[in-house]
């Protein structure tokens, strides 16, 4: 893979990112964006919060793309938007890999990397393997174990995409399924790209604050636009916010492919494309059928009752835009059926049974819309028994989450036990104080263990055979943050596990 500065400049210039380019004709073997990956003949793009002093002593680049002049005595490409033009040159470097992939995409706040491995899943059935995954927790480009790695972001820069879908193009992926943030959007990692279909599943506000969004608006529209640059539209019509959204999509689609939970209120007076309902809710798993109300051609195959290999009522919503995006790539029903039935997404709805113990849930839920999902969702299975909350708060960002968990907390919970959650500068001690002052429940036990492993022994101690533990934030993550380490951490759902080996051997002391 090569670019040649006369290829520099005209992309460059197609995309009216070009304020002055060199004469000189030139050929690049490579392209970065960071001075320690630079090898010989790199043209380098200087971006975000790039310092002139990275490229001291580096050896190897031969040209740059910059939006300012770093006085480098290098062939200069003066642009007005440097991440833009990552994107641009990343896709035209690794040959446009894009064009060789059917593309689904879902955005939302919560529920992404659910979907994701739900149509991955589903597709990878209906491929005979052929799908790539490019999501929060892995990104997959092939079908062997050293295809998967783990991923920094939920979306990752430009360069990275171009180059992971190249690597899935060289291995015989045909399709791929990815989750696009609005950070994605905010920093034109995903410019220049189109989906085959894109699907919206949610809004509430996050990632509000320095370095993501001023505002909820501003987070709004740029989820949004993913509906510019799909050509299929997948909207929950149950979600906040929905009529903008609609419009939003409408204003370029013909057709906008909806789904609702059956007898939900119908916003817009309109009935969805695509109906679902719950059959059982087990603690284990879910059952529940969808239908296609529209009689659309391209969802023949939808129509139908699945089993959902993971629990909460949240999924099946989830799990239907999935349905809806694999039917639209031509999946049939088998795969559709055995991709749920299959499906285990790491940290996420996780449950053992605990002998005399009740059940334990290990999930990811991190910010107020998921939390109060994930705990409606648990009182409502145990009624004949508490629900005991096992939670912290990180420090030092998304300081609103204390009193967001607080309210969920005296809203859905009986007790919690208040422990350490990526405390990093702060002390975690101070982070439960905050969370339990804001809690105005006088019925909700408070218990506060800092040691994370040992406030989960504690709260399946404490647990009767009808109680729910649930483990809230840190899903399957492998360490915790402290102070700026990433400290190793054998994970929640581990502890979760030896627990239950614990009981079943008899041998489970607190
Ligand atoms: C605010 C934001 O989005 N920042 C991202 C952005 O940073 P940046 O461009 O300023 O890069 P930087 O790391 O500060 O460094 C500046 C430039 O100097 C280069 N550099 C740096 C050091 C050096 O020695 N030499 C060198 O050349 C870097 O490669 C970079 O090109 O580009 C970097 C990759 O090129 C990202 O790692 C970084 O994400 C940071 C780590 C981050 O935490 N982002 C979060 C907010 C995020 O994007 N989250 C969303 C999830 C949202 C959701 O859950 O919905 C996501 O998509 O993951
Ligand atoms: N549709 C949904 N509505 C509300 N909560 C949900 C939904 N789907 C998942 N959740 C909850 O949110 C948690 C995170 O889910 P998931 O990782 O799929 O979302 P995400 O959008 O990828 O999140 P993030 O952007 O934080 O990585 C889950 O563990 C679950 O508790």
């Amino acid at each position: 893979m090569k670019l040649s500065s006369k290829q520099v400049t005209a992309l460059l210039e197609d995309h009216n990112l070009l304020i002055q380019g060199p004469e000189a004709a030139l050929e690049f073997d490579f392209l970065h964006y960071d001075s320690r990956q630079v090898q010989e003949g790199t043209l380098f793009v200087a971006k975000g919060a790039f310092k002139k002093a990275y490229l001291d002593g580096v050896t190897g680049v031969s040209g740059i793309v910059a939006d300012q002049d770093y006085d480098l005595d290098l062939p200069l490409w003066l642009v007005t938007d440097t991440q833009k033009a990552l994107a641009v040159l990343s896709a035209a470097y690794f040959d446009y890999p894009a064009d060789k992939l059917w593309i689904g995409a879902f955005t939302g706040t919560k529920g992404k990397t659910t979907a994701a491995y739900f149509a991955y899943n589903i597709l990878k059935e209906a491929t005979k393997g052929k799908t790539a995954l490019f999501s929060t927790v892995d990104r997959i480009v092939g079908p062997n174990p050293e295809d998967k790695k783990k991923s920094d972001l939920t979306t990752p820069e430009s360069y990275e995409l171009y180059k992971d879908m190249a690597r899935a193009v060289e291995k015989g992926m045909t399709h791929l399924v990815m989750e696009v943030s609005s950070q994605a959007y905010l920093k034109n990692r995903v410019y220049g790209l189109r989906y085959n279909v894109g699907a919206f599943l949610n809004i509430s506000p996050d990632h509000i604050g320095p370095n993501e969004h001023p505002t909820f608006a501003d987070y709004l529209a740029h989820k949004e636009m993913l509906l510019d640059h799909s050509d299929q539209v997948i909207l929950n019509a149950g979600m906040d916010h929905y009529g903008e959204i609609f419009e939003r999509a409408k204003a370029k689609h013909d057709l906008v492919l909806t789904f609702n939970r059956e007898g939900a209120d119908s916003q817009l007076n309109a009935k969805p494309t695509v109906s679902f309902r719950s059959d059982k809710a087990e603690l284990h798993d879910s059952y529940f059928s969808v239908e296609d109300l529209a009689k659309l051609p391209e969802l023949t195959e939808l129509t139908g009752s699945y089993r959902l290999n993971l629990p909460g009522d949240f999924n099946e919503e989830n799990a239907t835009a999935a349905l809806m995006m694999a039917a639209l790539a031509g999946a049939k029903q088998r795969a559709m059926k055995k991709g749920l039935d299959e499906v285990t997404i790491p940290g996420r709805m996780l449950s053992l049974s605990l002998p005399g113990h009740g059940v334990a849930f290990v999930d990811y839920a991190h910010n107020y819309a998921s939390l109060n999902a994930l705990l409606a969702f648990a009182k409502k299975q145990s009624p004949e028994g508490q629900v005991i909350v096992v939670l912290g708060a990180p420090g030092n960002k998304g300081v609103s989450r204390r009193l967001d968990f607080a309210k969920v907390l005296s809203k859905q919970a009986d007790q919690v036990i208040l422990t350490a959650d990526d405390p990093a500068f702060e002390k975690p001690e101070d982070i439960c104080q905050t969370i339990a002052e804001a809690i105005t429940n006088p019925d909700l036990t408070i218990h506060y263990q800092m040691d994370r492993i040992q406030a989960i022994h504690d709260a399946v101690f404490m647990a009767g055979p009808n109680d729910l533990v649930v483990v809230a934030g840190k899903g399957e993550d492998p360490y915790q943050k402290i102070g700026g380490v990433d400290t190793p951490y054998i994970g929640d759902f581990a502890v979760v596990k030896n627990c239950k080996e614990a009981l079943e051997e008899g041998n489970f002391h607190n």
